[in-house]
């Protein structure tokens, strides 16, 4: 979809956004600017997203943020491309953002986890100085295949900041590619996290054949729930899954265009957003990778609206029980309530006379 085809509607939407990966979030734009920093890398831009109609599978996602990485790899760069995915956020009407990025440490460029992370805080400080009309928090990632030392290592790190970031850093996310490791070697981490006041935000079911795994987590219990693919037994998961959700009432994450074009969905119209929406689950929809899968959150909107017959109201109902998913207090929550109903008039062209 040509970012002309959106209806203004879904762009003035405000939304919220709650699963977006730093480096997969980097645009053309930004991308253009680092490969002209490193222009030694040969690296050209059909390498770093997926365009319309194209798909890949997801082991092939996973090589295409390698070569990010490969064009991510200084402070300089973290900072350039944060502030870039921050403003681009903002412009397309996310008023409230859970940004996360898995810390790493380049020994070439002297980039440490912590550096890493002060940069994405720095970067997140400085847009809020600018009076960007967004607010920013940070999920600091796990990437599942680097096993149980790092997790915990990344889970000190994480409590560190949540401790001195004035509430930036508000949990853990944890990702990676679903098929390397296993989430049972992982736990002892996530229930530390848990018990020292992270929020945690799992990616779950991604694959199928995990059941095993997501019924495992799901007894921590996670706070959220990125994607949740093959929970319900519709798509091959089953009830006794659905029901742990349910009882511990997790939102889901539901990222349309990364699951259909990263081909563990067929079609749209296959999407589990249906299943869950239909029973009145809290479903969030979110991006996931806006830069590798060429979309943004008003797009994602708008294909949900499309593919499964979504009124205005109910949109701006779903924009609206967001809200109540994100991991910040209840404080900002009402802020941002607030801040919702004074924009639905102008969303909806509500004029004056339109209530006599
Ligand atoms: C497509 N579905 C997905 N499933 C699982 N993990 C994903 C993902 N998309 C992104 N990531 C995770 O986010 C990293 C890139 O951003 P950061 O370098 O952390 O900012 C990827 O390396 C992977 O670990
Ligand atoms: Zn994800």
């Amino acid at each position: 979809m040509m970012d002309n085809e959106v209806d203004v509607f879904y762009r003035e939407l405000p939304k919220v956004e709650l699963h977006a990966h730093l480096n997969g979030s980097v645009s053309c734009p930004t991308i253009e600017k680092l490969i002209s920093r490193k222009p030694h890398l040969n690296i050209g831009h059909g390498m770093t997203a997926i365009g319309k109609g194209q798909r890949r599978t997801l082991d092939e996602c996973f090589q295409v943020f390698k070569v990010i990485h490969q064009l991510v790899d200084t402070e300089e760069d973290i900072l350039m491309v944060a502030t870039d995915v921050i403003k681009e956020f903002a412009a397309d009407g996310v008023k409230y953002l859970e940004l996360r990025s898995t810390p790493r440490e380049e020994k070439h460029t002297g980039l440490t986890k912590k550096s890493y992370i002060e940069t994405v805080i720095k970067a997140i400080k400085q847009c809020k100085s600018e009076g960007v009309d967004i607010d920013v928090r940070f999920l600091v990632a796990i990437d599942r295949r680097n096993g149980t030392e790092v997790a915990m290592e990344t889970v000190k790190l994480a409590e560190d900041f949540m401790l001195s970031s004035d509430g930036l850093v508000l949990g853990l996310d944890l990702s990676g590619d679903p098929t390397v490791g296993h989430g049972k070697d992982l736990l002892p981490a996530l229930q530390k996290a848990k018990n020292c006041g992270l929020k945690l935000s799992l990616h779950l079911s991604e694959v199928p054949s995990q059941l095993e795994e997501s019924d495992l987590l799901l007894d921590l219990p996670p706070d959220r729930i990125g994607h949740g693919t093959f929970l319900h037994p519709a798509m091959g998961g089953s009830q006794g899954l659905v029901d742990k959700v349910v009882k511990h009432n997790i939102p889901l994450e539901l990222c349309l265009t990364s699951n259909v074009k990263g081909q563990t969905v067929a079609r749209y119209s296959d999407h589990h957003f249906k299943h869950w929406y239909q029973m009145g689950h809290p479903s969030v929809i979110c991006t996931d990778d806006k830069g590798v899968f060429s979309t943004d959150l008003s797009q994602e909107y708008q294909l949900a609206a499309s593919t499964f017959d979504l009124s205005h109201e109910a949109v701006w109902k779903l924009s609206h029980d967001a809200i109540d998913c994100i991991f910040a207090p209840d404080t900002v929550k009402q802020q941002l309530k607030q801040k919702w109903i004074y924009l639905k008039p102008q969303v909806f062209h509500y004029r004056e006379t339109d209530s006599l």
